[in-house]
């Protein structure tokens, strides 16, 4: 009705006698209209009139609508009482018996000063290398502030399957739970209830995402007051980092407008300055001290070596076999690929046996591809010391609290330096000496191969573009404010038009005529239509919400289409649209569509496009919808009507009245955006490889009895280096780093890639590739269309080009 209005207003255009009466008639009818329509809003769930009784689905409140909340506000903080009103010069002996009470006789460097943040209210960022005890930070103030108040404390860990390991290893007297979908009835009402004082959950489960949100939170009402959130692993909250999580930035939004949040803790082990700068930000850390501890990159009792041997696997033996790892028991070997670690693990059984352990117990391997019960056989041997070395992708040692590891070798190298210093900090937690060793391919093969995965991550403009038309489809606002503007003219003649042309401005509009839309597109076919991840679509997602702009708001995921069966037939469905406006909307847009509606017992239909071109909001129009499927009459009972929702969808808000002009801008934005990281990402690589190769030996044999001390100083210094430097956002390679890595092309390949190229696309012609799907598919890289399994089973193409070229040729 409402389209039948705007059409009607279209057909009245140049009757130039009766417009001032038709319009103001337009207008008064609209006017008219759009009450009706509210009232049926709040009658069905929907409209913008708070209500007491009517749920915000922003924080769960009652009383008031989304658009008005503040979240759950300072009321409920203030009901904690702060342990200290400002950080005291002094520590209050309240604090040390805590401690004693959490089972330390004293503080570690670091600790007590973040504590006493905590317990003042002001939020911290505490960077302290792994094993340094992060975790009492967040520990000893929620013991006391539960002490004084019924409050709980949320740790976001990213570690889902090794929470429980995780609340296992908190003191006795600190009670805590972990939010998972086996959650018991019980469990639930001992966290309602605040008899827990630590809640321990996954990112996702706190903001949805991508389907594998568990939505087992309890609503932000059922909660008892937040005392504080510490988000463990906090440097996946900067983009910059070497592990970014996009779900990790709406983490400080929803807790903050969502649970009322007012103090964050950040804890990282692995964060350069411009990284915990970044993250300082996002968790609105303002004064100097918020970077409350900053320790030494690499702990002092790790002792570092690394060698070019162009024999790896006798080099590793004959280490392993020396007095330096020789006598060491337990010991982890990090390789970058999968089927390395299994082939690595056969070798030294075979070379290591009779060596310390029985041949059972000398070495085993251990990759995600591994089954769940297999992988917790590796890990539970390790842990008891029944195994003495594991040899590994970095899927095992995250969150692993082995406090005696010995030894960290890396047959490969890692990817940056920050994954270095996480993998080398999982030896020596218990403070004694450890060794570290690294291999480094003298012929630069590690740095090709993570070169190409850097290359295969990153998007090409043409998916950018694509993207950006799906997240900004073109709305009607321009238009309707456009006739609204002629409207007023005629009724008031000297009324301005406020509307901003943007064409005519250098720069972004101040204000936009569209206020937003709610928008959803579908998780599984945009990673298909694209062939990029679902994590890569959401990276882009919050670069758009980054922007100062905010290009987009991103909601929490959701399931975006509604069936809606009738099974008494067509008059069900006709029957429904009385009570339903949803469903008579979309009944109706078919029947202008030219559709035959009077035999349909079915409709199929967008549910986030249809609440939000009726101004409706989500989940209550969801709720209507599913309230069909119970009667109205008194006998209650089912009512034959059907109502599914499906398809996972990326939820958010975005503008529809975007130029031509801006619309390239943003595709330009983005796609800066994605060359940024990556060439933030080969910077990393190459300041990793150059500083190892500053300190190699040429062979392992100069350091598997004795160790370097300067040299295992010298790579210390330059990894503080490293992480102290404040770099700029503009990690351009120097042109000496260009040619270092020029340095391990390969040479002579033009002819023979354009060759491949042809060959392979003459037996493809009827697929369509990008050509960086061919530069993937070449180097046996899987990408969600082309998965490695079937398109890298041609060896023929593997591993032997180099990127940036293939994408050229194509
Ligand atoms: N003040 C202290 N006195 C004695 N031992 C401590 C103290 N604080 C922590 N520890 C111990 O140090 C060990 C490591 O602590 P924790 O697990 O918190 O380290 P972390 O910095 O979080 O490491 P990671 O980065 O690997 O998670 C634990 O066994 C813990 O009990």
């Amino acid at each position: 009705m409402y389209l039948e209005i705007l059409s009607y207003n279209q057909n009245i255009e140049g009757t130039a006698g009766l417009q001032c009466f038709l319009c103001l008639s337009v207008l008064c009818l609209f006017q008219l209209y759009m009450q009706k329509f509210q009232l049926k809003g709040e009658r069905f769930g929907g409209g913008g009139l708070s209500r007491q009784g009517d749920t915000c689905y922003k924080c769960g409140g009652t009383g008031h609508w989304a658009i008005d909340c503040k979240g759950r506000g300072n009321t409920e903080f203030s009901q904690i009482k702060l342990v200290c009103v400002h950080v005291c010069s002094e520590t209050p002996a309240e604090v040390h018996a805590a401690l004693q009470d959490l089972g330390y006789k004293s503080f570690r460097p670091g600790q007590e000063e973040a504590i006493m943040r905590i317990l003042s209210g002001l939020s911290t960022l505490v960077v302290l290398s792994t094993g340094m005890g992060k975790s009492l930070c967040y520990q000893l103030p929620a013991y006391l502030y539960a002490q004084r108040s019924n409050c709980i404390t949320l740790v976001i860990s990213p570690l889902v399957s090794l929470m429980d390991d995780q609340l296992s290893g908190l003191p006795a007297k600190l009670k805590a739970a972990c939010i998972h979908s086996n959650m018991t009835m019980k469990q639930r009402e001992a966290v309602k209830s605040g008899q827990v004082c630590v809640l321990l959950l996954s990112p996702e489960a706190l903001v949805g995402g991508g389907g594998s949100g568990s939505g087992c939170l309890p609503s932000a009402q059922e909660l008892p007051p937040v005392a504080f959130a510490c988000i463990d692993e906090a440097h996946c909250v900067s983009e910059w980092s070497h592990n970014f999580r996009p779900c990790y930035l709406r983490l400080c939004k929803v807790l903050r407008e969502r649970l009322g949040v007012r103090c964050l803790l950040g804890l990282t082990a692995t964060a350069t300055l411009s990284t915990a700068v970044d993250i300082a930000q996002h968790l609105d850390i303002t004064d100097q001290e918020g970077i409350a501890v900053r320790s030494a990159a690499v702990p002092p009792n790790l002792h570092l070596s690394v060698s070019m041997d162009r024999e790896k696997d006798q080099a590793l033996v004959s280490l392993l076999r020396g007095d330096r790892f020789g006598c060491l028991d337990s010991i982890i070997v990090y390789c970058t690929r999968r089927e390395e670690t299994t082939r690595v693990a056969a070798l030294l059984r075979t070379c290591l046996q009779g060596i310390r352990k029985p041949l059972k117990w000398q070495a085993e391997s251990y990759h995600a591809g591994l089954s769940g019960s297999e992988r917790r056989r590796v890990q539970n041997n390790f842990m008891c010391g029944e195994l003495r070395i594991v040899v590994a992708t970095v899927a095992f040692g995250m969150g692993l609290d082995k406090s005696d590891v010995r030894g960290i070798i890396h047959y490969n190298m890692p990817k940056s330096f920050e994954s270095y210093v996480q993998e080398i900090g999982r030896a020596g937690r218990d403070g004694e000496p450890a060794h570290c060793h690294l291999f480094l391919d003298p012929e630069g093969g590690d740095l090709h191969e993570l070169r190409r995965h850097i290359y295969a991550d990153t998007v090409d403009y043409y998916t950018v573009k694509r993207l950006v038309q799906k997240v900004f489809p073109p709305c009607k606002c321009k238009q309707i404010h456009q006739k609204q503007q002629e409207l007023i003219k005629v009724a008031l003649p000297f009324s301005v038009c406020v509307y901003n042309n943007e064409e005519e401005s250098s720069d972004w509009p101040r204000e936009r005529v569209c206020h937003t839309h709610e928008r959803a597109i579908p998780i599984q076919e945009t990673v298909e239509a694209l062939d990029i991840t679902e994590e890569g679509v959401e990276t882009l997602l919050c670069y758009l919400e980054l922007h100062p702009q905010r290009f987009v708001e991103l909601l929490h995921p959701t399931l975006s289409v509604c069936k809606v069966s009738c099974y008494d037939g067509p008059r069900q469905l006709q029957k429904i649209t009385k009570i339903c406006p949803p469903v008579a909307v979309v009944l109706a847009r078919k029947r202008m569509a030219g559709e035959r509606v009077e035999s349909c017992d079915q409709l199929e239909f967008d549910v986030v496009e249809v609440a939000d071109t009726m101004g409706w909001q989500l989940p209550l129009v969801k709720r209507g919808l599913r309230q069909l499927q119970w009667s109205t009459d008194r006998a209650g009972g089912r009512s034959g009507v059907l109502v599914e929702f499906s398809s996972p969808s990326f939820y958010f808000r975005s503008f529809g009245d975007l130029s031509d002009g801006e619309m390239d801008r943003v595709c330009r934005f983005l796609h800066n955006r994605v060359q940024d990281q990556e060439k933030t990402q080969l910077y990393q690589l190459t300041a990793c490889f150059k500083a190892f190769k500053s300190v190699a030996f040429q062979s392992v044999l100069s350091c598997v009895d004795n160790l370097d001390v300067s040299r295992s100083l010298q790579l210390k210094n330059l990894l503080s280096e490293y992480f102290d430097k404040r770099r700029d956002r503009d990690h351009t390679l120097k042109p000496m780093d260009t040619e270092e890595l020029d340095k391990y092309k390969l040479l002579d390949w033009e002819g023979q890639i354009r060759a491949d190229i042809r060959s392979f696309l003459a037996n493809r012609s009827d697929e369509k590739f990008s050509g960086r799907a061919v530069a993937r598919i070449f180097h046996g890289i899987g990408s969600p269309c082309y998965p490695a399994q079937t398109y890298g089973r041609d060896r023929r193409y593997w591993r032997k080009l180099a990127t940036q070229e293939i994408i050229r040729f194509k």
